[in-house]
Protein backbone atom coordinates (compact mmCIF):
# COMPACT_ATOMS: atom_id res chain seq x y z
CA UNK A 1 0.00 0.00 0.00
CA UNK A 2 3.01 2.31 0.15
CA UNK A 3 2.22 4.08 2.99
CA UNK A 4 -1.22 5.26 2.82
CA UNK A 5 -2.53 2.45 5.30
CA UNK A 6 -2.34 1.90 8.90
CA UNK A 7 -3.89 -0.52 11.40
CA UNK A 8 -4.88 -4.08 10.80
CA UNK A 9 -8.37 -5.26 11.76
CA UNK A 10 -9.24 -1.47 11.51
CA UNK A 11 -8.15 -0.34 8.69
CA UNK A 12 -7.40 3.69 7.59
CA UNK A 13 -6.44 4.21 4.10
CA UNK A 14 -6.18 7.71 3.04
CA UNK A 15 -5.76 9.97 -0.42
CA UNK A 16 -5.56 13.36 -1.55
CA UNK A 17 -2.90 16.27 -1.58
CA UNK A 18 -3.60 20.07 -0.47
CA UNK A 19 -4.46 21.41 -3.20
CA UNK A 20 -6.08 18.91 -5.13
CA UNK A 21 -9.05 18.07 -6.22
CA UNK A 22 -10.42 16.42 -2.94
CA UNK A 23 -9.17 14.49 0.00
CA UNK A 24 -10.90 10.75 1.32
CA UNK A 25 -10.20 7.56 2.61
CA UNK A 26 -11.54 4.12 3.28
CA UNK A 27 -12.24 2.65 6.84
CA UNK A 28 -12.15 -1.00 6.67
CA UNK A 29 -13.19 -2.96 9.90
CA UNK A 30 -15.70 -0.75 11.79
CA UNK A 31 -18.63 -3.24 12.87
CA UNK A 32 -22.07 -3.48 11.59
CA UNK A 33 -24.35 -1.47 13.98
CA UNK A 34 -23.15 1.59 15.24
CA UNK A 35 -25.11 4.38 14.71
CA UNK A 36 -23.55 7.05 12.08
CA UNK A 37 -23.63 10.12 10.35
CA UNK A 38 -21.83 12.65 8.39
CA UNK A 39 -22.16 14.96 12.10
CA UNK A 40 -20.66 12.56 14.27
CA UNK A 41 -17.25 12.93 12.23
CA UNK A 42 -18.23 16.33 11.35
CA UNK A 43 -17.38 18.01 14.91
CA UNK A 44 -13.54 16.79 15.57
CA UNK A 45 -13.26 17.89 11.56
CA UNK A 46 -14.25 21.36 13.11
CA UNK A 47 -12.36 21.34 15.82
CA UNK A 48 -9.64 20.94 13.51
CA UNK A 49 -10.25 22.73 10.30
CA UNK A 50 -8.02 26.04 9.38
CA UNK A 51 -9.46 29.40 9.75
CA UNK A 52 -11.66 29.26 13.24
CA UNK A 53 -9.01 32.07 14.61
CA UNK A 54 -6.71 34.48 14.27
CA UNK A 55 -3.72 31.94 15.58
CA UNK A 56 -4.12 29.44 12.83
CA UNK A 57 -3.73 29.60 8.95
CA UNK A 58 -6.01 31.80 6.79
CA UNK A 59 -6.90 29.00 4.51
CA UNK A 60 -10.92 28.59 4.17
CA UNK A 61 -11.89 24.95 4.40
CA UNK A 62 -15.03 23.87 5.64
CA UNK A 63 -14.06 20.70 5.89
CA UNK A 64 -17.35 18.93 4.91
CA UNK A 65 -17.41 15.16 4.87
CA UNK A 66 -19.11 12.83 2.92
CA UNK A 67 -20.02 9.58 3.42
CA UNK A 68 -19.56 7.59 0.25
CA UNK A 69 -20.67 4.30 1.54
CA UNK A 70 -20.95 1.76 4.34
CA UNK A 71 -23.35 3.14 6.01
CA UNK A 72 -27.64 2.60 5.27
CA UNK A 73 -29.94 4.33 7.35
CA UNK A 74 -27.77 5.75 9.66
CA UNK A 75 -26.06 2.81 10.69
CA UNK A 76 -23.16 1.16 9.38
CA UNK A 77 -23.09 -1.81 7.98
CA UNK A 78 -19.80 -3.49 8.24
CA UNK A 79 -18.74 -2.69 4.57
CA UNK A 80 -16.24 -0.24 4.18
CA UNK A 81 -16.56 3.08 4.88
CA UNK A 82 -15.62 5.82 2.09
CA UNK A 83 -15.28 9.60 3.56
CA UNK A 84 -14.87 12.29 1.19
CA UNK A 85 -13.73 16.20 1.66
CA UNK A 86 -13.87 18.34 -1.29
CA UNK A 87 -10.80 20.96 -1.34
CA UNK A 88 -12.61 24.43 -1.85
CA UNK A 89 -10.41 27.42 -0.86
CA UNK A 90 -6.88 26.61 -3.08
CA UNK A 91 -4.43 29.06 -3.83
CA UNK A 92 -2.01 27.32 -5.61
CA UNK A 93 -0.77 30.86 -7.05
CA UNK A 94 0.83 31.31 -3.71
CA UNK A 95 3.42 28.48 -4.32
CA UNK A 96 4.63 29.10 -7.73
CA UNK A 97 7.94 30.57 -6.09
CA UNK A 98 8.81 27.61 -4.54
CA UNK A 99 8.30 25.57 -7.52
CA UNK A 100 11.58 24.96 -7.93
CA UNK A 101 12.80 25.48 -4.66
CA UNK A 102 13.29 23.67 -1.50
CA UNK A 103 11.59 24.94 1.58
CA UNK A 104 13.89 24.75 4.63
CA UNK A 105 12.31 22.37 7.32
CA UNK A 106 9.67 21.01 4.44
CA UNK A 107 9.58 17.54 2.70
CA UNK A 108 10.02 19.59 -0.26
CA UNK A 109 13.57 18.43 -0.72
CA UNK A 110 13.09 14.73 0.36
CA UNK A 111 10.07 14.34 -2.14
CA UNK A 112 12.01 15.77 -4.63
CA UNK A 113 14.59 13.43 -4.68
CA UNK A 114 12.22 9.98 -3.96
CA UNK A 115 9.67 10.96 -6.69
CA UNK A 116 11.73 12.86 -9.22
CA UNK A 117 8.22 14.39 -9.03
CA UNK A 118 6.70 16.66 -6.77
CA UNK A 119 2.95 18.67 -6.33
CA UNK A 120 4.21 21.96 -4.93
CA UNK A 121 1.08 23.37 -4.77
CA UNK A 122 0.74 23.43 -0.72
CA UNK A 123 3.13 21.07 -0.16
CA UNK A 124 0.90 18.01 -2.22
CA UNK A 125 0.73 15.20 -0.26
CA UNK A 126 3.36 16.41 2.69
CA UNK A 127 0.55 18.90 3.80
CA UNK A 128 -1.20 17.97 6.57
CA UNK A 129 -4.30 18.68 4.61
CA UNK A 130 -4.47 15.12 4.26
CA UNK A 131 -5.21 15.06 8.45
CA UNK A 132 -8.64 15.55 7.94
CA UNK A 133 -9.48 12.09 6.77
CA UNK A 134 -7.63 11.03 9.83
CA UNK A 135 -9.55 12.83 12.04
CA UNK A 136 -12.64 11.61 10.19
CA UNK A 137 -11.62 8.02 10.28
CA UNK A 138 -10.83 8.56 14.23
CA UNK A 139 -14.25 10.30 15.03
CA UNK A 140 -15.67 6.75 14.02
CA UNK A 141 -13.17 5.05 16.36
CA UNK A 142 -13.92 7.72 18.96
CA UNK A 143 -17.56 6.95 18.90
CA UNK A 144 -17.73 2.95 19.24
CA UNK A 145 -14.87 2.71 21.66
CA UNK A 146 -16.98 5.56 23.76
CA UNK A 147 -20.32 3.53 23.05
CA UNK A 148 -18.77 -0.30 23.48
CA UNK A 149 -15.96 0.51 26.11
CA UNK A 150 -16.75 3.60 27.80
CA UNK A 151 -13.45 4.83 26.75
CA UNK A 152 -12.69 8.46 26.32
CA UNK A 153 -9.92 10.06 24.05
CA UNK A 154 -9.21 13.68 24.70
CA UNK A 155 -6.10 15.97 24.14
CA UNK A 156 -4.57 19.24 24.95
CA UNK A 157 -2.25 21.63 23.85
CA UNK A 158 0.37 21.37 27.04
CA UNK A 159 2.88 23.62 25.54
CA UNK A 160 3.20 26.45 23.11
CA UNK A 161 7.15 27.70 22.60
CA UNK A 162 7.98 28.90 26.42
CA UNK A 163 4.14 28.94 27.74
CA UNK A 164 3.35 25.91 29.99
CA UNK A 165 -0.36 24.66 30.66
CA UNK A 166 -1.55 21.91 33.38
CA UNK A 167 -4.23 19.87 33.14
CA UNK A 168 -6.71 22.61 35.13
CA UNK A 169 -9.48 21.33 33.46
CA UNK A 170 -11.00 19.57 30.59
CA UNK A 171 -14.09 21.61 30.12
CA UNK A 172 -11.68 24.81 29.37
CA UNK A 173 -10.09 22.74 26.26
CA UNK A 174 -13.46 23.14 24.65
CA UNK A 175 -13.70 27.08 25.49
CA UNK A 176 -10.69 28.59 23.53
CA UNK A 177 -8.68 28.39 20.28
CA UNK A 178 -6.03 27.01 21.71
CA UNK A 179 -7.40 24.09 23.18
CA UNK A 180 -5.73 25.13 26.31
CA UNK A 181 -6.72 23.23 29.63
CA UNK A 182 -5.32 26.10 31.92
CA UNK A 183 -7.65 29.58 31.93
CA UNK A 184 -4.69 31.51 33.53
CA UNK A 185 -2.68 30.85 30.65
CA UNK A 186 -4.63 32.12 27.79
CA UNK A 187 -3.28 35.93 27.89
CA UNK A 188 0.21 34.56 27.75
CA UNK A 189 -0.74 32.56 24.55
CA UNK A 190 -2.50 35.31 22.98
CA UNK A 191 0.16 37.77 23.77
CA UNK A 192 2.80 35.14 22.07
CA UNK A 193 1.26 34.43 19.11
CA UNK A 194 1.00 38.60 18.30
CA UNK A 195 4.41 38.84 18.42
CA UNK A 196 5.15 35.72 16.76
CA UNK A 197 2.78 36.49 14.01
CA UNK A 198 4.80 40.37 13.78
CA UNK A 199 7.91 38.67 13.72
CA UNK A 200 6.91 36.47 10.66
CA UNK A 201 7.88 33.15 12.24
CA UNK A 202 6.80 30.14 13.84
CA UNK A 203 6.98 27.56 17.16
CA UNK A 204 6.90 24.61 18.54
CA UNK A 205 4.36 22.98 20.78
CA UNK A 206 3.60 20.02 23.02
CA UNK A 207 0.36 18.26 22.81
CA UNK A 208 -0.91 15.64 25.43
CA UNK A 209 -3.66 13.20 24.62
CA UNK A 210 -5.14 10.45 27.80
CA UNK A 211 -7.41 7.95 27.38
CA UNK A 212 -9.40 6.65 29.99
CA UNK A 213 -11.72 4.09 31.55
CA UNK A 214 -9.25 1.86 29.22
CA UNK A 215 -9.54 -2.13 29.75
CA UNK A 216 -6.04 -4.44 30.60
CA UNK A 217 -4.86 -6.50 28.08
CA UNK A 218 -4.50 -4.40 24.63
CA UNK A 219 -1.56 -4.78 22.66
CA UNK A 220 0.68 -6.96 20.57
CA UNK A 221 3.49 -7.90 22.12
CA UNK A 222 6.77 -7.96 20.40
CA UNK A 223 6.43 -5.99 17.22
CA UNK A 224 3.01 -4.50 17.74
CA UNK A 225 3.04 -3.70 21.15
CA UNK A 226 0.15 -0.73 22.11
CA UNK A 227 2.76 1.80 22.47
CA UNK A 228 4.73 0.85 19.63
CA UNK A 229 1.90 1.20 17.74
CA UNK A 230 0.68 4.37 19.63
CA UNK A 231 4.21 5.82 18.92
CA UNK A 232 3.65 4.49 15.03
CA UNK A 233 0.60 6.72 14.86
CA UNK A 234 1.94 9.41 16.27
CA UNK A 235 5.11 9.81 14.16
CA UNK A 236 2.96 9.86 11.23
CA UNK A 237 1.42 13.09 12.19
CA UNK A 238 3.58 15.67 10.15
CA UNK A 239 5.65 17.53 11.90
CA UNK A 240 6.25 15.39 15.07
CA UNK A 241 9.64 14.90 16.28
CA UNK A 242 9.07 13.22 19.66
CA UNK A 243 6.28 10.95 21.26
CA UNK A 244 6.57 9.91 25.07
CA UNK A 245 4.10 7.34 27.11
CA UNK A 246 3.74 8.27 30.76
CA UNK A 247 7.03 10.07 32.49
CA UNK A 248 8.94 9.39 28.89
CA UNK A 249 12.24 10.77 28.89
CA UNK A 250 12.04 12.18 32.70
CA UNK A 251 12.54 8.11 33.43
CA UNK A 252 16.03 8.62 32.95
CA UNK A 253 16.42 10.53 36.40
CA UNK A 254 14.06 8.16 38.39
CA UNK A 255 15.13 5.10 40.00
CA UNK A 256 12.90 1.92 40.23
CA UNK A 257 11.87 2.63 43.72
CA UNK A 258 10.12 5.70 42.46
CA UNK A 259 9.25 4.41 38.59
CA UNK A 260 7.09 1.39 39.47
CA UNK A 261 3.84 1.91 40.10
CA UNK A 262 2.95 -0.73 43.12
CA UNK A 263 0.04 -2.74 42.41
CA UNK A 264 -2.69 -2.90 45.77
CA UNK A 265 -5.87 -4.35 45.63
CA UNK A 266 -7.54 -0.95 45.29
CA UNK A 267 -5.89 0.39 41.99
CA UNK A 268 -2.28 1.14 41.13
CA UNK A 269 -0.38 3.48 43.56
CA UNK A 270 0.92 5.92 40.38
CA UNK A 271 0.65 5.74 36.83
CA UNK A 272 4.75 6.42 35.88
CA UNK A 273 4.11 4.09 33.06
CA UNK A 274 1.83 5.60 31.13
CA UNK A 275 -0.73 2.84 31.07
CA UNK A 276 1.13 0.08 29.31
CA UNK A 277 3.22 -2.32 30.85
CA UNK A 278 5.36 -4.96 28.33
CA UNK A 279 3.15 -3.51 25.48
CA UNK A 280 -0.10 -4.25 26.49
CA UNK A 281 -2.44 -1.89 28.24
CA UNK A 282 -2.81 -2.26 32.15
CA UNK A 283 -6.18 -0.56 32.42
CA UNK A 284 -4.71 2.55 33.67
CA UNK A 285 -4.73 5.99 32.07
CA UNK A 286 -3.33 5.38 28.36
CA UNK A 287 -1.03 9.31 28.65
CA UNK A 288 0.74 10.22 25.39
CA UNK A 289 2.85 13.33 24.79
CA UNK A 290 4.01 14.71 21.49
CA UNK A 291 6.29 17.24 20.23
CA UNK A 292 5.63 19.06 16.99
CA UNK A 293 8.06 21.40 15.17
CA UNK A 294 7.67 25.17 14.19
CA UNK A 295 6.28 25.24 11.11
CA UNK A 296 8.93 25.94 8.06
CA UNK A 297 7.18 27.68 6.11
CA UNK A 298 7.52 31.17 7.44
CA UNK A 299 8.22 34.95 5.88
CA UNK A 300 12.14 35.34 7.13
CA UNK A 301 14.22 34.74 4.64
CA UNK A 302 16.00 31.37 5.09
CA UNK A 303 18.97 29.94 2.89
CA UNK A 304 18.34 27.27 0.28
CA UNK A 305 18.93 25.82 -2.98
CA UNK A 306 17.09 24.98 -6.00
CA UNK A 307 16.25 22.14 -8.14
CA UNK A 308 19.57 22.93 -10.19
CA UNK A 309 21.36 23.03 -6.86
CA UNK A 310 21.76 26.75 -7.03
CA UNK A 311 22.13 29.11 -3.17
CA UNK A 312 18.83 30.99 -2.51
CA UNK A 313 17.01 32.62 -0.43
CA UNK A 314 13.51 31.02 0.36
CA UNK A 315 10.57 33.30 1.33
CA UNK A 316 7.75 31.59 1.62
CA UNK A 317 4.00 33.32 0.91
CA UNK A 318 1.00 31.61 1.38
CA UNK A 319 -1.03 31.00 4.60
CA UNK A 320 0.31 28.99 7.22
CA UNK A 321 -0.13 27.86 10.49
CA UNK A 322 2.65 29.78 12.48
CA UNK A 323 2.42 26.72 15.64
CA UNK A 324 1.25 23.29 13.85
CA UNK A 325 0.65 22.02 17.13
CA UNK A 326 -2.67 24.03 17.67
CA UNK A 327 -4.53 21.98 14.90
CA UNK A 328 -2.76 18.75 15.82
CA UNK A 329 -4.88 18.12 19.25
CA UNK A 330 -7.75 16.80 17.18
CA UNK A 331 -5.17 15.05 14.83
CA UNK A 332 -3.41 13.45 17.94
CA UNK A 333 -6.32 12.42 19.83
CA UNK A 334 -7.74 10.69 16.26
CA UNK A 335 -4.61 8.62 15.98
CA UNK A 336 -4.63 7.00 19.49
CA UNK A 337 -8.24 6.69 18.63
CA UNK A 338 -7.68 4.36 15.25
CA UNK A 339 -4.68 2.67 17.05
CA UNK A 340 -7.20 1.69 20.34
CA UNK A 341 -9.64 0.39 17.82
CA UNK A 342 -7.40 -1.92 15.86
CA UNK A 343 -5.94 -3.54 18.90
CA UNK A 344 -9.87 -3.78 20.50
CA UNK A 345 -10.52 -5.74 17.42
CA UNK A 346 -7.30 -7.57 17.81
CA UNK A 347 -7.53 -8.56 21.19
CA UNK A 348 -11.36 -9.71 20.80
CA UNK A 349 -10.04 -12.04 17.86
CA UNK A 350 -7.51 -13.83 19.93
CA UNK A 351 -8.25 -13.77 23.37
CA UNK A 352 -12.01 -13.05 23.58
CA UNK A 353 -11.88 -16.02 26.13
CA UNK A 354 -9.46 -15.53 28.50
CA UNK A 355 -10.18 -15.48 32.35
CA UNK A 356 -8.28 -14.77 34.94
CA UNK A 357 -9.28 -14.58 38.31
CA UNK A 358 -7.06 -11.50 39.60
CA UNK A 359 -9.62 -8.53 39.40
CA UNK A 360 -8.67 -5.57 37.10
CA UNK A 361 -7.34 -3.37 40.04
CA UNK A 362 -7.53 0.08 37.52
CA UNK A 363 -10.68 -0.88 37.19
CA UNK A 364 -11.44 -1.24 41.06
CA UNK A 365 -9.91 2.51 41.38
CA UNK A 366 -12.70 3.80 39.07
CA UNK A 367 -15.70 2.06 40.44
C1 LIG B 1 -2.17 20.66 11.70
C2 LIG B 1 -0.91 20.91 10.93
C3 LIG B 1 -0.83 22.00 10.09
C4 LIG B 1 0.33 22.27 9.38
N1 LIG B 1 0.38 23.39 8.61
C5 LIG B 1 1.54 23.72 8.02
C6 LIG B 1 1.66 24.93 7.30
O1 LIG B 1 0.71 25.73 7.23
N2 LIG B 1 2.83 25.22 6.69
C7 LIG B 1 3.91 24.36 6.78
O2 LIG B 1 4.95 24.66 6.24
N3 LIG B 1 3.83 23.21 7.46
C8 LIG B 1 2.68 22.87 8.08
N4 LIG B 1 2.60 21.70 8.78
C9 LIG B 1 3.78 20.83 8.88
C10 LIG B 1 4.18 20.16 7.59
O3 LIG B 1 3.12 19.39 7.06
C11 LIG B 1 5.41 19.29 7.84
O4 LIG B 1 6.34 19.96 8.62
C12 LIG B 1 6.07 18.95 6.52
O5 LIG B 1 5.26 18.06 5.82
C13 LIG B 1 7.45 18.31 6.68
O6 LIG B 1 7.32 17.07 7.31
P1 LIG B 1 7.92 16.79 8.74
O7 LIG B 1 7.92 18.07 9.49
O8 LIG B 1 6.97 15.79 9.34
O9 LIG B 1 9.30 16.24 8.57
C14 LIG B 1 1.44 21.39 9.49
C15 LIG B 1 1.35 20.26 10.32
C16 LIG B 1 0.20 20.02 11.05
C17 LIG B 1 0.14 18.84 11.97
Amino acid sequence: MAGNSIGQLFKVTTFGESHGVAIGGIVDGCPPGMALTAEDLQLDLDRRKPGTSRYTTARREEDAVKILSGVFEDTTTGASIGLLIENTDQRSQDYSNIKEQFRPGHADYTYWHKYGIRDYRGGGRSSARETAVRVAAGAIAKKYLREQCGIEIRGYLAQLGPVKAELVSWHEVQNNAFFCPDPAKLDALDEYMRQLKKDGDSVGARVNVVASNMPVGWGEPVFDRLDADIAHAMMSINAVKAIEVGDGFAVVEQRGSTHRDELTPQGFSANHAGGVLGGISSGQDLLVSIALKPTSSISIPGKSINTRGEVVDVVTKGRHDPCVGIRAVPIAEAMLAIVLMDHYLRHRAQNMHVQVSTPDIARNSRD
